[in-house]
Parts: structure tokens; C-alpha cells; sequence
């Protein structure tokens, strides 16, 4: 749980995001997407990161950029093979998290058979909040996370309807990549994702507890 090191600023620590897709059944039935029996995992790199105040970066190649607003997970205690039950033992901190996707691109993947890296890993494709400490969120499981795009609310679901719970998570990426401290889990998108345009505004946050602001703008 704590850790000797200072996770503060877990995004600088240049460590890995792991993001769980598909956790969320009406979030898989939007997109046509089966509701999944094991999590779906992918990857993101540090230099995804991007904090209040820079601009997300739509990529050139995409028409149709979505925001997905998701709880993440950040990690205090590395560990490989990690028990459910000692899971959260791992856990140092949450963070409010989007999972900026270049739809059409991903489409295309799918479509393919190839790796969503183009539509998912892109610099400026993880908007982070601060560290939310444990105290804080006392329950990961039943808080409300929302998203507004130019002050229409897009999204909002409650993470009482993940369909993995964090622990199990935890457990199940930790057998296959072993986590590190500064490592953050992005939990899935509730219903709602949609495109954004440049110079849309958009405000995420979890229940009262935290929000943050972030506006688009084309990558040149
Ligand atoms: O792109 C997707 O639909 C998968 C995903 O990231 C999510 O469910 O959060
Ligand atoms: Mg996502």
C-alpha cells in the first residue's frame, strides 16, 4: 500500500497502463461487442500521459476520435502472480482516466485482425487526473464516473456494473505481466462513447470527488 517512493506523480514514473476493454456489458452492446467471459487487455505507453492544462492531440489519420471515461487503478506494491485476496494490498491510489480511442482506426483493426495500437497508444491518448489516495475512495466499486462534452453529459455509470472486479483484475494481469509500483490500470468505459471535435471542451470526473478539464485540438 504505501510505498517508501513518492506515486504522487505516478504518470512520470514512465511505467506501464494496462487498459481492460469490454468491462462494462452495455458499454460491449453498444459497440456490437460481445460481452465478455475473460477480460480483454491492451496496452498503452507512458507517453500517453496528459495532464489538465496540455490539449489532447487528435491523431491525423482519424475522422472520428471517442472519448471513453474509465476509473483506473494505480499501483503501490508490484507483484507477479498476486492473489485476489491480497490484491488491494497492491493498490496506492485511483485516478479519474480517459481512454481516448480513434474509433474508425480501431474499426479497421477489428476488422483486420490487427492490433489496435494506432487507435488506443497515441501520444495524448491518457488523460490523467491527480492521485486519488484509498482514503478517499473508500469503495472502488460503487462510485459514479461521468463524462460532458461542452456541458451535455455523455456518459455516467456507476463501477457497481463492472463485470471484473479490481481484485480480480489484479490477479489476473499480474499472472500473465508482472506489475510494478507507478503501473496503472485503465478499468473499462461505462455506456455512452462518442466522438469529439476540435475545440470541444470536456469535463470528467467521479461523483463530486474529483474532475478535471481537457480540450481538443488537431495534431499538426
Ligand atoms: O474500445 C473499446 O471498446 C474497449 C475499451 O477500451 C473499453 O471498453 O473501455
Ligand atoms: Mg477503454
Amino acid at each position: 500500500m504505501a510505498s517508501s517512493k513518492n506515486l504522487s506523480r505516478f504518470w512520470e514514473w514512465g511505467r506501464k497502463i494496462i487498459c481492460v476493454g469490454r468491462n462494462y456489458a452495455e458499454h460491449a452492446k453498444e459497440l456490437k461487442n460481445a460481452v465478455p467471459t475473460e477480460p480483454v487487455l491492451f496496452l498503452k505507453t507512458p507517453s500517453a500521459y496528459v495532464r489538465e492544462g496540455a490539449p489532447i492531440l487528435m491523431p491525423y489519420y482519424t475522422n472520428s476520435l471517442h472519448h471513453e471515461v474509465e476509473l483506473g487503478v494505480v499501483i503501490g506494491k508490484g507483484g507477479k502472480d498476486i492473489a485476489q485476496s491480497s490484491a488491494m494490498d497492491h493498490v496506492e491510489g485511483y485516478a479519474l482516466c480517459l481512454d481516448m480511442t480513434a474509433r474508425d482506426v480501431q474499426d479497421q483493426c477489428k476488422k483486420k485482425g490487427l492490433p489496435w495500437t494506432l487507435a488506443k497508444a497515441f501520444d495524448t491518448s491518457c488523460p490523467v487526473s491527480d492521485l486519488i489516495s484509498r482514503e478517499t475512495i473508500k469503495d472502488p466499486h460503487n462510485i459514479k464516473i461521468w463524462l460532458k462534452v461542452n456541458d451535455v453529459l455523455r456518459q455516467e455509470g456507476s463501477t457497481s456494473s463492472m463485470i471484473f472486479s479490481i481484485p480480480f483484475l489484479i490477479s489476473y494481469i499480474s499472472r500473465v505481466i508482472t506489475l510494478e509500483e507507478g503501473d496503472l490500470i485503465l478499468t473499462g468505459t461505462p455506456k455512452g462513447v462518442a466522438a469529439v471535435q476540435e475545440d470541444d471542451e470536456m469535463v470528467a470526473g467521479i461523483d463530486d470527488i474529483i474532475s478535471m478539464r481537457f480540450r481538443i485540438k488537431k495534431q499538426l
